[in-house]
């Protein structure tokens, strides 16, 4: 079974636009565990334009299921996440002014600083996580931080899948392979969908967890966010 998290980023961000606190946050995540998924995602940025660091803050007390806090690590990031200390922690190379993650970690550039940052994470108790692009040596470099897990970026699956290429499943079944021969942990996430998760989930072998948020979140605008997370688990089974 691959574990479903939830990105909630999206309904802060519904939430941010006009003030106040609908939609709530917090109640949305109890609801969204309720329906079934087995995680929360959040994704605080610097600008705090959609989940804000008080977001992350509060959601620690009410999250009952696994905690994934993603982001870049920043001074002010690893000082919320050794402070929140959620179940994991994945760390992702965005540039301040991205509008959203566009690449994973170049491993073998960043080693010693990932290395550092992964073991201040899990002398802390956290089980940690690095975004890769689908590329062997990354996740080989991976390894060398010490890291239990990567996060799999899977934008170019997703955009090949929708322009009717399978074949763009190809390199995440190396890096899988890599990783699993390594003993890293896999975790994807990135535009994946209800239509493209299926077949990737079929064709990654030991896949243990994938975070979906903007997808999700449109798809609930007409299928209902109770049903969409059903639909997932059914095809994450
Ligand atoms: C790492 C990743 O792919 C997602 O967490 C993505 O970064 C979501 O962030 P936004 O909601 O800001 O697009
Ligand atoms: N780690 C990926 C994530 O949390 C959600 O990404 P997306 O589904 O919003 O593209």
């Amino acid at each position: 079974m691959t574990k479903l998290s939830v990105n909630i980023n999206k309904i802060a961000t519904l939430r941010n636009s006009r003030g106040g606190n609908v939609p709530d946050v917090l109640k949305v995540a109890k609801d969204i565990e309720e329906f079934g998924a087995q995680g929360i995602t959040v994704h605080p940025r610097p600008d705090e334009r959609h989940i804000r660091y008080q977001d992350a803050r509060d959601l620690k007390k009410v999250v009952t299921t696994e905690y994934n806090i993603e982001g870049n690590p920043i001074a002010k990031f690893i000082e919320l996440v050794l402070e929140v200390k959620p179940t994991q922690v994945t760390l992702v190379p965005d540039a301040v002014d991205a509008i959203t993650s566009n690449s994973g970690w170049d491993t073998i550039a960043n080693l010693d600083f990932l290395r550092e940052v992964i073991g201040t994470f899990k002398d802390a108790g956290i089980r940690t996580s690095i975004f890769v692009d689908p590329d062997t040596k990354m996740v080989e470099g991976a390894a060398k931080t010490g890291t239990d897990r990567i996060e799999l970026y899977t934008e170019s699956y997703a955009k090949a899948f929708s322009n009717g290429n399978s074949s763009g499943i190809a390199p995440f079944v190396a890096a899988a392979d890599a990783a699993n021969a390594v003993g890293l942990g896999i975790n994807a996430g990135h535009d994946l969908s209800l239509d493209n998760i299926q077949y990737f989930k079929e064709n990654i072998p030991n896949l243990l967890e994938v975070s979906i948020g903007h997808a999700l979140i449109c798809e609930s605008l007409y299928l209902g966010l109770d049903n969409v997370i059903n639909m997932y688990l059914n095809k994450l089974k």
